[in-house]
């Protein structure tokens, strides 16, 4: 590959020494890592079911590398959302933010998902996750990626940083910023990103860099963490832009990480931040540093909520109410709001806020339309096995498994005494959709744009 001569320079002056070691990296295979879904299983449950060879990416608990040959995108326990593909280094930012059930977290740059699914599944379905990115289309993978995860407590948005801060000043407990960047880190692992560094080197996101970080600083309560990352070695993007922000708040604090051996500290005197670099680790490269806004920065006040007309699942139509008493899991906690023909579940706490653009705003249930209600996808995700009354049970090398995915009827009868058709799918004890039983065959409710190609 062709490095650009610029950056070789630049990095043989941050690496010294070590410059040749980096350069000889690029002679290694980059590895390939999946970070199991601990909303769903535990890593040791899906060692014993996964069939692949893995071995432990030893800074991660639940990350993994895999041989290319296992081809996990290509397995049903994929469709189960039973693990995120990710490269190693990248699975570090969310491994250090400190996000524990009840947070309110933002993900200020999350499209297509990758720390924010980690960040989600640590709450443990309590508190809420924003997801927020301002591509409206990258958002939607987002979405994609949090349905299948099973996150249910959810908010995503397609925001300006700004609008974001305006509404929600001093609010979160965990915030991650996971900054567009210059992206030297992958270009061992992609090296058109290494032609694109060419037009947009790291003086082109500066800008952009400093205002996440200032906007995250204004969301942040007092106490409350913001992990900063890039997949970029440039000290202008990287240690630069956080001195930056430490000189404008000094009510904000640098926190050291849990440690690995072959972690490298921050330049420029920030020692609490973190350096991954392909010839000190197998994974490719990114920045880190986590900090924490002190208790005595005051709050300012939070802007208005929107009314929402939520609802408790004892005001809901009778054939939504129907379809949910099959469904063992308490939805009395939180409330349910019906927009349009869409039925979403919010967690307690989990309110909008007036002006936005939410595209995804709690949990989507289902469609209620003439009467009838059509559960949705992302439910199917959020559900374990035992909570709903009537399952079909495929192994996943039961061909049948993958003619599932493909959006295909299934000869099963499952028909049962009580006539009520709604079947949840699952391949090995995880689900993957729905099917309505009729007569002697299923009739496929897989979500069409999910399908298996
Ligand atoms: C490094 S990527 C994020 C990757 C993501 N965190 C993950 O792990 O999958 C940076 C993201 O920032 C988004 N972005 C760029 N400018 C932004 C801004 N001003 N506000 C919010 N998001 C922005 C981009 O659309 C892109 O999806």
């Amino acid at each position: 590959m062709k490095l650009p001569e610029r950056y070789c320079e630049a990095m043989k002056e941050l690496l010294g020494d070590e410059y040749s070691e980096y350069l000889e990296s690029f002679q290694k295979p980059a590895a390939h890592g999946l970070r199991v879904n601990s909303m769903k299983l535990r890593s040791s449950d899906f060692c014993r079911i996964s069939g692949c060879s893995l071995e432990q990416i030893p800074w991660i608990e639940n990350g993994f590398y895999y041989e290319d040959a296992c081809a996990p995108a290509r397995h049903p326990h994929y469709y189960a959302g039973l693990y995120y593909l990710q490269e190693p280094s990248a699975m570090t930012p969310a491994s250090r933010l400190p996000v524990v059930p009840g947070d309110r977290v933002l993900d200020l740059c999350a499209a297509p998902g990758g720390k924010a699914t980690e960040l989600g599944a640590r709450l443990a379905g309590e508190g809420f996750l924003l997801a927020n990115d301002i591509s409206v289309s990258r958002a939607k993978a987002l979405v994609k990626n949090l349905e299948l995860a099973g996150i249910p407590n959810l908010f995503v948005t397609g925001e300006r940083p700004e609008r974001l801060a305006e509404a929600y000043p001093g609010y979160f407990d965990k915030i991650l910023i996971d900054a567009p960047c210059s992206g030297e880190g992958m270009f061992r692992r992609d090296s058109r990103m290494a032609v694109h560094w060419e037009t947009a080197p790291p003086g082109s996101y500066l800008e952009i860099q400093r205002s996440l970080a200032e906007h995250g600083f204004q969301m942040l309560r007092p106490g409350g963490m913001m992990l900063y990352s890039t997949c970029t070695f440039s000290r202008e993007e990287d240690e630069e832009c956080i001195l930056q922000l430490l000189d404008r708040h000094p009510e904000l604090e640098t926190v050291p990480v849990r440690p690995y051996e072959g972690f490298v500290p921050g330049f420029c005197g920030l020692s609490d931040a973190v350096r991954i670099f392909p010839h000190k680790m197998k994974g490719e490269g990114h920045f880190l540093v986590l900090l924490r806004k002190r208790e005595d920065g005051a709050a300012p006040a939070a802007r208005e909520e929107a009314e929402e007309p939520i609802i408790s699942g004892g005001q809901l139509p009778e054939g939504i109410r129907d379809f949910l008493a099959h469904i063992r899991k308490d939805f009395s906690e939180g409330g349910f709001l019906l927009e349009r023909d869409q039925l979403y579940y919010l967690t307690p706490g989990m309110r909008r806020k007036k002006g936005l653009r939410y595209l995804r705003s709690g949990l989507l249930m289902g469609t209620w339309n003439k009467n009838r209600f059509e559960p949705s996808q992302a439910l199917a995700m959020a559900l374990r096995k035992e909570e709903f009354g009537e399952t079909v049970d495929l192994l996943s090398d039961d061909p049948r498994t993958v003619k599932y995915l493909k959006g295909e009827t299934l000869e099963i009868d499952s028909r049962t005494a009580s006539g009520f058709p709604w079947r949840l799918v699952c391949t090995d004890g995880y689900p993957l959709g729905w099917a309505k039983a009729s007569g002697a065959v299923l009739k496929n409710k897989y979500c069409p744009g999910w399908r298996w190609q």
